[in-house]
């Protein structure tokens, strides 16, 4: 490994248990160092890429790194989870995220795997932007300890332990108490993961420019049990019933997860430090979401679709019958 200090430091992050993620990697690596730009890998992903002994402006992070530090961006190959779990290894730094999608849905990607080239360009370029996304602080209280705190991107989800048993809970917010559940459990989640745990569990979709907090119930047995929209300085908290016999277990981002005994109290409150996730085009998100949850829309006959057709018959294009 080389001492020398790059002027310029991309972390990549790779879901290196697979061939063709660990492909791109090696390719991105490879294209990043050709314009100069220093990478630092994790040291198993570099051992997992053969990389492990690259010299020049490939280094592997040491014991005492904090993985993100001196980088510009992350670039982070897989996934959805690869993405939460680059959030997590940088959240300490706020290093901005860029996905490339080499996972199922990749809805939190910003390219596809066709794009690595012109990805890698607008690295180069610096082309550019980074979007704040709201975050969660999450902290669970038994008594006057604090248990576990955490941060969430997506969601801290309080659910049931065992199969066979609800979970009693009364939930607030703002500190008042506004209803009891029997459930399966209870999502709090973000903007960004609104299409995530939330959306199937009937929450709305929410773009992400709102700021707000979500709520909703996992198979309430109850006649109120709706999603609810609170506002971004809005405190949630969950409370499982401290004389019930069903204990919880609680999810950040299906990644960060603690037991909650009977008596246990999750507060969730509008994280400190938001995540910062790239940005490479100016596509709204309306876009995003009919491509990636494939939504019928042919017939659509609005403003944009009138200039694009009309551009195409000035160019010679079939007009309409
Ligand atoms: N019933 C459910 O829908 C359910 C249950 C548990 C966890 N989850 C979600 O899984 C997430 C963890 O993701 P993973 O990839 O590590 O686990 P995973 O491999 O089990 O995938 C969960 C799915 O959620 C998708 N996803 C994740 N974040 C998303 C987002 N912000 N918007 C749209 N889709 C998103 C992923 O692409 C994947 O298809 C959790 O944060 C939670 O939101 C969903
Ligand atoms: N280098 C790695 N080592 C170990 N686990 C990883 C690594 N990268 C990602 N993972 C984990 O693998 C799981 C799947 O990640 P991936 O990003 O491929 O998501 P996916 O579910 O395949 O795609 P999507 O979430 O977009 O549908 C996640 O739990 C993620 O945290």
């Amino acid at each position: 490994m080389s001492n020398e200090s790059p002027a310029r430091r991309v972390l990549v992050l790779a879901h290196t248990g697979r061939a063709e993620v660990r492909e791109v990697a090696r390719a991105c690596v490879q294209s990043l160092t050709a314009h100069g730009i220093g990478v630092r890998l994790l040291a198993d992903e570099a051992a997992d890429l053969g990389l492990e002994d690259a010299d020049g402006l490939v280094e592997t992070t040491l014991a005492d790194h904090v993985p993100g530090e001196g980088c510009e961006l992350v670039l982070v190959i897989g996934g959805d989870g690869s993405i939460l779990r680059a959030a997590e290894l940088t959240h300490e730094t706020s290093t901005p995220l860029l996905g490339v999608n080499l996972g199922h849905v990749g809805f939190l990607a910003e390219a596809e795997q066709e794009d690595v080239e012109s990805t890698i360009a607008a690295i180069v370029r610096r082309d550019y932007t980074a979007e704040d996304r709201l975050t969660l602080d999450v902290r669970v209280m038994v008594g006057k300890e604090v248990l576990f705190s955490t941060f969430a991107l997506n969601e801290a989800s309080v659910e049931k332990a065992a199969r066979e048993r609800m979970l009693e809970v009364v939930v607030e917010v703002d500190d008042r108490p506004l209803s009891r559940w029997g459930c399966d459990g209870v999502v709090c989640a973000t903007p960004t993961g609104s299409t995530a745990y939330n959306f199937s569990a009937g929450g709305p979709v929410v773009w992400p420019e709102v700021e707000a907090l979500l709520m909703v119930p996992l198979s309430a047995h109850a006649l109120f049990a709706r999603p609810m929209v609170v506002a971004p300085t809005s405190v949630l908290a969950v409370e499982v019933l401290a004389n019930t016999e069903g204990s919880g277990v609680l999810w950040c981002d299906g990644r960060r997860t603690v037991d909650l005994p009977p008596g246990a109290r999750i507060e969730v409150r509008r994280g400190a430090r938001p995540v910062r996730l790239v940005r490479l085009h100016q596509a709204p998100f309306t876009d995003r979401l009919v491509a990636k949850f494939d939504l019928p829309v042919e017939g659509w006959r609005g403003a944009s679709e009138r200039r694009r057709r009309d551009g195409a018959d000035a160019d010679g294009g079939e007009r309409d019958a």
